[in-house]
């Protein structure tokens, strides 16, 4: 340390004490002669690094737009001033330090005769703290207002890119089913990155984030070139640029596995203690708003899906049969309906009991959705009654699907609690939509119609308004 005699106090060294960035120029040729120690922390500069104070400036401000139309004119402003002003109004913008990082400071000029004083004040928590606050105020909002889970998540993964420059993030959802990773949101990634990884099982040795889902414990990858978590995805992450990945499973408040946050680096890296809590606080926040998601899903399951079979529920059979058949008449595509009922449904009951009885509508749910195509909409829409809606299907192709039916149901087998084969069937009528005018009643009597004929001749049988397959 300098020892510095009490008469010998010279400027700097004041200026070295002060806990506030500082660095003096020329006012004649805009050289940077001196800055202090607070300076070189919040930078990361030497003296010499430093060009004249117009260089550094334009490269400094991280916003090249915002310093052309407000910084500069600020400065001009403050140069045509007169000498020996102490005290002036300062501004706010976003600078870079050396390492490529922004700080958010407010900077203020005086100027003492041949000297032009810049004092750097570091904002950069506050401003961090704020825009958190508003990035969770704002996805709070979303989340109230039902907005798409997509979007909430983009405002979160928005706002830890700005958070942490130079890195890339993601949110991947959990696929309980399925067992594997789906897309939340990932908008800086190019697209064949996010399709390789959209779908991908969770498991030890899948990335960053297959690994860290699977174990639901947070994986941190500094170098993805040579961790064994990575070794079938190298390639893939060195095509997308990627060097390091930290990823954090997102859980609910149960501890159930909802997804993965990750924040993805451009060079090998391991994260600070601050990129540690903003992964927190976005797994935090990402986890409220799939977790919300996930509960009006079920609720909107509950309103519209029949929970035995979790076919589509009556009212739900209703409304989109409306809708397709408005549709039909006006774009003029073929629809038809089938009505299912299945036969001597009392009698499984009587003999076998309600509860296999149950299992017998759970595997017809189960063979009918198998054998049918993904547009059709099957629902249950009384006890043993079933209806499909066959949109692009003309009479032809909608006779040939019930017969499918019909045949699968029949060569289906429930096992009683005896272990005895139990076998059921089922009798179908079919409608189409005629050309004109054909309301949701209409086409639905007119099947019901079909299917009353199927069970007079004999049930188990397919019948379309008086013709028999
Ligand atoms: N296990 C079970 N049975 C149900 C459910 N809903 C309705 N049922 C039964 O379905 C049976 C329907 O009987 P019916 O209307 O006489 O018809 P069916 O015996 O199938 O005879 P047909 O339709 O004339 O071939 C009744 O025994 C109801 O109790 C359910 O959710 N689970």
């Amino acid at each position: 340390m300098k020892n510095i005699s009490k008469d010998n106090i010279r400027l700097e060294d004041i200026l070295d004490t002060a806990p506030i960035a500082v660095a003096w120029s020329s006012v004649t040729s805009g050289r940077i002669e001196h800055i202090n120690k607070a300076f070189s922390a919040l930078f990361g500069y030497v003296l010499q690094d430093l060009p004249d104070l117009n260089t550094w400036f334009s490269d400094a401000f991280s916003d090249a737009s915002y310093y052309q139309q407000v910084v500069e004119p600020w400065i001009q402003n403050n140069q045509a001033r007169q000498q020996d002003s102490v005290s002036m109004d300062g501004i706010s913008a976003r600078m870079l330090r050396n390492d490529g990082t922004i700080r958010k400071i407010n900077l203020c000029v005086s100027t003492l005769g041949e000297k032009r004083l810049w004092y750097f004040n570091d904002i950069t928590e506050h401003w961090i703290a704020e825009r958190r606050l508003r990035a969770r105020s704002k996805m709070l909002e979303m989340v109230a207002k039902s907005s798409a889970l997509k979007d909430i998540l983009n405002v979160i993964v928005t706002q830890i890119q700005q958070e942490s420059p130079l890195s890339l993030c993601s949110v991947l959802l959990f696929d309980p089913v399925e067992q594997c990773l789906r897309l939340g949101a990932a908008p800086d990634f190019p697209d064949f990155y996010n399709q390789a990884i959209d779908g991908v099982k969770i498991g030890l040795n899948v990335g960053s984030c297959g690994t860290a889902a699977y174990l639901n414990k947070r994986v941190i990858v500094e170098d993805i070139a040579t961790h064994p978590y990575w070794q079938d995805y190298t390639q893939l992450a060195a095509e997308a640029g990627l060097a390091a990945c930290w990823s954090d499973p997102i859980v609910s408040s149960k501890g159930d596995l909802l997804g993965t946050f990750a924040i993805y680096k451009r060079l090998p890296s391991s994260p600070t203690q601050k990129e540690i809590e903003l992964i927190d606080f976005a797994s935090n926040l990402a986890s409220i708003a799939i977790e919300s998601y996930r509960a009006q899903e079920a609720l909107q399951k509950r309103a519209y899906y029949d929970h035995l079979t979790g076919l589509a529920n009556r009212g739900y059979f209703f409304q989109h049969c409306d809708a397709l058949l408005k549709q039909s008449r006006v774009e003029g595509f073929p629809l038809a309906i089938i009505m299912m009922d299945v036969d001597h449904f009392k009698v499984v009951n009587d003999k076998y009991g309600h509860k296999i009885g149950d299992f017998v509508l759970q595997k017809l749910a189960q063979v009918s959705v198998s054998v049918l195509k993904h547009t059709d909409v099957i629902a249950r829409i009384g006890g043993e009654e079933f209806a499909i809606l066959l949109p692009f299907t003309d009479n032809n192709s909608a006779l040939k699907s019930a017969e499918q039916l019909r045949e699968v149901i029949a060569s289906s087998v429930v096992l009683s609690s005896n272990h005895e084969q139990v076998r059921f069937t089922v009798s179908l009528g079919v409608a189409f939509r005629q050309n004109g005018e054909c309301t949701v009643d209409e086409i639905l009597n007119k099947a019901d119609k079909a299917l009353y004929q199927a069970k007079a001749a004999g049930r188990n049988c397919v019948f379309s308004m008086g013709l028999m397959t």
